[in-house]
């Protein structure tokens, strides 16, 4: 049931659209709209429509950690939002203090979403990933609390494709250790296993935005590429699919990881698979930590299998930038994998440039905007995506219902039921696995209906979550 708060809450608000003249009129200039008018849509814009408010804007609290670049605070302060933004990711315990209020959170990397965490966040509405991974945040538990997740799929692949080629170069010329021998002063003019890349084999694992991004820029160098992937995938340039991963570690003198991180890639490159691979290869990863088992990979450039490396991800990342941060104690392999030549560590920078941060912060700020004012799931990476066209702009007493729920049979039965003593303007559905989304526009709702419909919404059997926009 709903607290007389929230009832009050949705009152006032609905008094202040109806009656105050202000809200109703109001058309949206936020970020929001000028950005998503240049891509392609699902659902026309293309005219003024009537912009749609969750209650007072002022009451949507937003956490923004880990240095969410600055497009995305400009993006929620536009809209009114409260938002609390810290550089770095919290400690568990005050992560839960904090998220037990708020009704979007915006982390990177960094910052494990769990249940443990999710469970204390009983105003969540949604979680905003400023990256492409999602793997940490428990995206199902998520979806059954009503919570929906965005990132930005892509806006950061440049960018790691461009790290892994300076990589390449970096590796085959042993630039990391000739410019540490410089800083102590030591002069080592040597072309000894120095090469050029040319017409040398990338092999490629993961065919997606990165990987075909990468293997693009790779061919322009007069490197061949070779690329694995569990589904099969249109090549670009002159690049071949292989079949297997071992025919791709047989045959590549450099090897890229750019798989996301699940059960399946985990040491996905072990012991086997470095011996598989050609005398002196080398071997990278920009992925994620726990794709590359590193104890393996430091007997294999031991062994002198392996002729050297480069890092940009571990299985422990420090929380915060400083000083001692990468240690034996966050990683126990830490000073054996630091001692060895041609070995090039980075913190996680793969997607860190100007221009990825920025457009991140605007796409995925963008999406959670668009679902907090007016229910718009479509990116989201973990709910069922359902988008409506707005309301005109001089429709009144028109409310949006965005119902989610159990997806089992009789559900909407028993929702058009209640919308049904008013006129349906439109509604759309659909659902993903056990979810399932609403989104319905009804008129002639008067202000005296609202608390209705919220109670008898609220007391069927099968819903997660229900908001009401006007
Ligand atoms: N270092 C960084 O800063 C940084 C930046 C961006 C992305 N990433 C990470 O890079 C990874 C790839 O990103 P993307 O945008 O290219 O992802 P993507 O989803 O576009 O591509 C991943 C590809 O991997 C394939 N794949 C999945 N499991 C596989 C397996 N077991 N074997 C072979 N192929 C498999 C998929 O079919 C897909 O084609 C992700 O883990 C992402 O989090 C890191
Ligand atoms: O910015 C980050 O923390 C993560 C970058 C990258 O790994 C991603 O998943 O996009």
């Amino acid at each position: 049931m709903a607290t007389p708060q929230q009832i009050n809450n949705l009152q006032n608000s609905f008094q202040r659209a109806v009656n105050m003249g202000g809200s109703p009129g109001e058309v949206s200039t936020s970020p929001t709209q000028s950005f998503m008018s240049s891509i392609p849509r699902r659902v026309s814009l293309s005219k003024q429509t009537k912009a749609l408010k969750p209650f007072s804007t002022g009451d949507i609290k937003i956490l923004l950690l880990e240095n969410v670049n600055q497009t995305a605070v400009e993006i929620f302060n536009g809209q009114g939002y409260q938002v609390e933004y810290h550089k770095a990711s919290l400690p568990e315990e005050e992560l839960i203090e904090k998220i037990k209020d708020v009704h979007a959170i915006g982390i990177r990397s960094k910052t494990r979403l769990s249940e443990k965490i999710l469970k204390h966040a009983k105003n969540l509405v949604v979680v905003g990933c400023f990256c492409i991974g999602t793997n940490q945040v428990d995206l199902d538990y998520a979806a059954k609390m009503g919570v929906a997740v965005f990132n930005s799929p892509f806006s950061n692949s440049r960018s790691v494709a461009e790290l892994v080629i300076a990589e390449i170069i970096t590796l085959a010329r042993q630039l990391g250790d000739r410019s540490i021998e410089m800083h102590t002063g030591t002069w080592n003019k040597v072309s000894k296993k120095c090469w050029e890349v040319r017409g040398k084999t990338l092999g490629i694992i993961g065919y997606g935005h990165i990987g075909s991004q990468l293997s693009v820029l790779a061919e322009a160098f007069g490197m061949h590429v070779l690329y694995y992937d569990v589904i099969t995938i249109m090549a670009l340039g002159t690049a071949k699919q292989v079949s297997t991963l071992d025919e791709l570690l047989n045959k590549s003198d450099f090897v890229t990881c750019h798989v996301p991180a699940t059960a399946e890639t985990k040491n996905l490159l072990s012991a086997p698979q470095f011996a598989a691979m050609k005398d002196g290869s080398y071997v990278i990863n920009a992925s994620r930590g726990t794709v590359i088992d590193i104890p393996a990979l430091v007997q294999a450039i031991k062994a002198g299998k392996i002729a050297g490396t480069a890092l940009d991800v571990y299985p422990n990342e420090p929380a915060k930038n400083g000083a001692g941060a990468f240690s034996d104690e966050l990683n126990s392999w830490n000073s054996e994998l630091v001692s060895l030549p041609n070995v090039i560590l980075t913190p996680h920078i793969g997607g860190s440039t100007e221009e990825a941060q920025s457009a991140i912060g605007i796409e995925v700020a963008t999406g959670l905007t668009k679902y907090i004012n007016e229910g718009c799931s479509v990116g989201s990476v973990n709910f069922p995506e359902v988008a409506l066209r707005g309301l005109d702009l001089d429709q009144e007493n028109v409310v949006r219902v965005l119902y989610t729920h159990h997806n089992v049979p009789g559900v909407l039965k028993t929702v058009n039921n209640i919308l049904s003593n008013h006129n349906i303007e439109k509604q759309f559905s659909d659902s993903q696995g056990d979810i399932a989304y609403l989104m319905a526009d009804i008129s002639s709702v008067n202000q005296s209906d609202i608390k209705d419909i919220y109670d008898q919404l609220n007391a069927t059997e099968y819903k997660i979550s229900i908001r009401l926009l006007y």
